[in-house]
């Protein structure tokens, strides 16, 4: 099979590395790379998931919130192409005769992953995909740990990184967005 522009170029990143790219071990390994990095570039090439709503059928509670916790991710930063592991939560606040389908927001989320990102730009875009899809308000909580941090670099794997973006009634409202943030933070 004719190896394509990206092997060749791991295969040469490996020889420059020191390493011979031919040996049994490593012969298979550009294209195995190149797949998995194409895993994580996977949400600049499929359709962004719709987040659907569902008229509830009976009016929810003025100030009522909807939790979605702990909806585990992986990504890759943006600066060193390293992994990123991580959990994000949401709390939102719905209409009153409409809420979100819950597995469609892990899929927003994950599908947001799936590219190179700055956290505190991802937890920014899942903030405003749940406000587009109709939410009077929001408060997304991220935390995760950075590969580039833990394993180069400083070296530290206990290093996490938390993040928050409050949208809508949330950020207009301080007793609800405290509500939101208990709700979400351990
Ligand atoms: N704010 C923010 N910083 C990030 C994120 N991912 C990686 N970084 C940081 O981006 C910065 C890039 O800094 P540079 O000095 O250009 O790169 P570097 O020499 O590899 O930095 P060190 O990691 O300190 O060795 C580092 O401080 C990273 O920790 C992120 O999602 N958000
Ligand atoms: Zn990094």
């Amino acid at each position: 099979m004719e190896e394509n522009v990206l092997e060749v170029a791991i295969k040469k990143f490996l020889e420059e590395m020191g390493e011979d790219p031919s040996r049994p071990g490593l012969s298979e390994t550009p294209e195995r790379y190149v797949r998995a990095l194409r895993e994580l570039f996977k949400g600049l090439e499929t359709p962004k998931p719709e987040l659907k709503t569902f008229k509830t059928e009976y009016l929810l509670g003025e100030n009522d919130l909807i939790v979605v916790k702990n909806v585990s991710f992986s990504s890759l930063c943006e600066h060193h192409l390293l992994p990123i592991l991580g959990r994000a939560s949401i709390v939102y606040h719905p209409k009153r005769d409409e809420v979100i389908g819950l597995s469609k927001i892990p899929r927003i989320v994950k599908w947001l992953a799936k590219r190179p990102m700055l956290q505190e730009r991802f937890t920014a875009m899942i903030a405003d995909e749940i406000m587009k899809a109709g939410a009077r308000g929001v408060y997304v909580l991220v935390r995760a740990k950075h590969s580039c941090v833990a394993v180069r670099g400083v070296e530290d794997p206990d290093v996490e990184m938390i993040t928050e973006a409050v949208r809508g009634t949330l950020e207009a409202n301080p007793s609800l967005l405290e509500r939101a943030r208990k709700l979400v933070l351990d």
